[in-house]
């Protein structure tokens, strides 16, 4: 048994292993450490909490107060009450696991040895093999819990209150510093947060608001597939795969957003937006090099990777900055419409609307990128699933399901954001353990989406395996909370519904036109780049099936 209290320290003389949290961070006392907690006498009182693993009850407080000079027995009362107060319980937590490291850096000599920040998913992964569901680690600038197992992930989202905060490279908060620039939904916090949010909930994710998605997304995958069976034909493989599926996720947002008149502005703008998909992908890229490092170092140092992060940062928000100016003087019936129809205002609404391109762009163009992979690393289901799409007609519920299940398990398999964040907004207990209000809790999806517990051949693609037997209930998924690639909760990806429509659609078009074949599948890796990209340019080569 062990007890949390937030205690008086002056007079402590540490006779057992203790846990003090002094300013949201926990450190471990060992025996006879009461020079160390005096040296804590300039802090308040109110940021020191103790989390001891004896004085668990009256008797133990009696027991262990000979240790404690000067307490009496109503101080003993008073900080126990405090402690009860402050944690809900007087049922005393383990430690969290924790990997050995150095002070300061921690074991951020281990990750650099297994690969680095691209190899951050996998190397989690074996933590969570090596220390359970929920541990903890310092990696340089960054020190987070880690969690993997989907019953705590839903445990976290019940408790991470009406405006949940999330965590954001400190690259890209210094990068809005420096700047002076005030940005979009994934960056606010708050009442003004939650106030924009209930707007786009409203346009974005209400039960028909795919409706007007279903024409742009089907525009855009039918030119995709247009300009793919040029290769097709020649028998060459798609070059730059990449690019031109970012060309395509940001074709059809900016489509949504202008509405019927799209057509008449679309070659104007995509002019003006050319250079946007490399721009975009460079801010990932670099600010996924700066992870480990503190990002104000990096910037005083102006490291490469810092410059050419602002560089493409710039050159990304000026452009869109512009282009969603000239939108909104088109007045169409699209997203921006209805966003003014809400009473946004223009400056509100340039920046909103600048942030969902960006959040939009690298996201579904990755999710597509995978996709394509695995069908094409995976013969015999795409026969399947074209079979299964022959024979259903549009969007009927049969061509829905099949693809959706793809999409699900493509996601699984390759979730773009392989980490979920959430800092709690109080004192929790997650997994068993204490959890600080504010603490950074990284949620290994990577980890839980391959995990034999939650799937039953975790590692094979196949998306039959999210149909639904006679009982109901899926037939290869025993935890379907294992893989939340848009995450859950009041914060989860408002653009959720876009991106199934786009990616499921584009499938769809993609598989009937040809046959997919991935020529370097066995040489694709997966790495973080932020998001997850491949080690290498998938190289895809398709046969027209007709
Ligand atoms: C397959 C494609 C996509 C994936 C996997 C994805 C995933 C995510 C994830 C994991 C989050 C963080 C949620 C959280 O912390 O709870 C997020 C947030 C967000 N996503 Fe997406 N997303 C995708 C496509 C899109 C699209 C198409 C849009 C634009 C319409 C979009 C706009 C946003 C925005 C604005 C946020 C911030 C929401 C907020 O903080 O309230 N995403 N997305």
């Amino acid at each position: 048994m062990q007890k949390i209290c937030v205690f008086h320290y002056h007079s402590l003389i540490v006779q057992e292993k203790m846990l003090l949290k002094v300013n949201g961070t926990i450190r471990n006392y060992g025996i006879n450490s009461s020079a160390k907690i005096l040296n804590l006498r300039s802090k308040k009182i109110s940021d020191v909490k103790l989390i001891s693993k004896y004085c668990a009850t009256k008797r133990n407080y009696r027991s262990c107060s000979g240790n404690v000079y000067g307490w009496s027995r109503k101080m003993w009362n008073e900080r126990e009450e405090i402690g009860r107060k402050s944690f809900g319980t007087s049922t005393i937590l383990p430690e969290m696991p924790e990997p050995r490291g150095l002070p300061l850096v921690g074991t951020t000599f281990s990750l650099i040895r297994a690969g680095g920040a691209t190899k951050l998913h996998e190397y989690v992964d074996q933590r969570h093999k090596e220390l359970g569901p929920v541990y903890r680690e310092r990696m340089m600038a960054v020190e987070a819990i880690f969690v993997s197992s989907p019953t705590e992930f839903r445990r976290i989202f019940r408790l991470e209150g009406s405006k949940p905060k999330n965590f954001l490279p400190h690259a890209w908060i210094l990068y809005n510093e420096m700047r002076k620039c005030e940005r979009g939904l994934l960056f606010m916090e708050g009442d003004e947060w939650l106030s924009f949010r209930r707007i786009m909930n409203k346009l974005l994710l209400k039960s028909d608001s795919d409706d007007f998605m279903i024409t742009p997304c089907k525009q855009a995958a039918e030119t995709l597939v247009e300009d793919f069976r040029t290769y097709a034909v020649k028998g060459l493989p798609v070059s730059e795969l990449e690019r031109k599926l970012y060309q395509w996720s940001i074709e059809v947002m900016l489509a949504i957003l202008v509405g019927s008149t799209w057509p008449r502005h679309k070659s104007e703008i995509l002019l003006r937006t050319e250079k946007l998909a490399i721009n975009l992908h460079n801010i990932f890229k670099y600010s996924a090099q700066l992870s480990l490092l503190p990002a104000k170092l990096a910037m005083n140092l102006k490291l490469p990777s810092w410059t050419k992060f602002v560089a493409s940062a710039d050159f990304a928000l000026n452009i869109l900055r512009v282009t969603v100016k000239e939108m909104i003087k088109f007045k169409g019936n699209g997203l921006i419409e209805m966003l003014m129809n809400e009473g946004i205002l223009e400056d509100d609404l340039v920046r909103i609307v600048v942030d969902l391109i960006l959040a939009a762009g690298d996201t579904t163009a990755h999710s597509m990128q995978w996709a394509l992979f695995l069908l094409g690393s995976n013969r015999s289901v795409q026969e399947e699933l074209f079979e299964k799409l022959k024979g259903a007609k549009g969007e009927s519920a049969v061509e829905k399901g099949v693809l959706k299940g793809a999409m699900k398990e493509s996601l699984r398999l390759y979730p773009t954001a392989p980490f979920l964040t959430r800092c709690l907004p109080e004192d929790s207990i997650v997994g068993g353990y204490h959890v600080g209000k504010g603490r950074l809790i990284l949620m290994s999806l990577y980890t839980s989406g391959r995990d034999g517990r939650n799937f039953t051949n975790a590692e094979t693609f196949s998306p039959e395996r999210w149909s639904r037997n006679e009982k109901g209930d899926y037939k290869g998924v025993l935890n379907p909370h294992a893989s939340l690639p848009f995450a859950m909760g009041a914060r989860a990806c408002v653009g959720q519904k876009l991106a199934e429509a786009q990616l499921t659609l584009t499938m769809a078009e993609m598989m009937k036109a040809f046959r997919i074949e991935c020529i370097n599948r066995d040489r694709v890796k997966m790495i973080l780049n932020l998001v997850s990209v491949p080690s290498e340019p998938i190289q895809l080569l398709l046969t027209p099936r007709c």
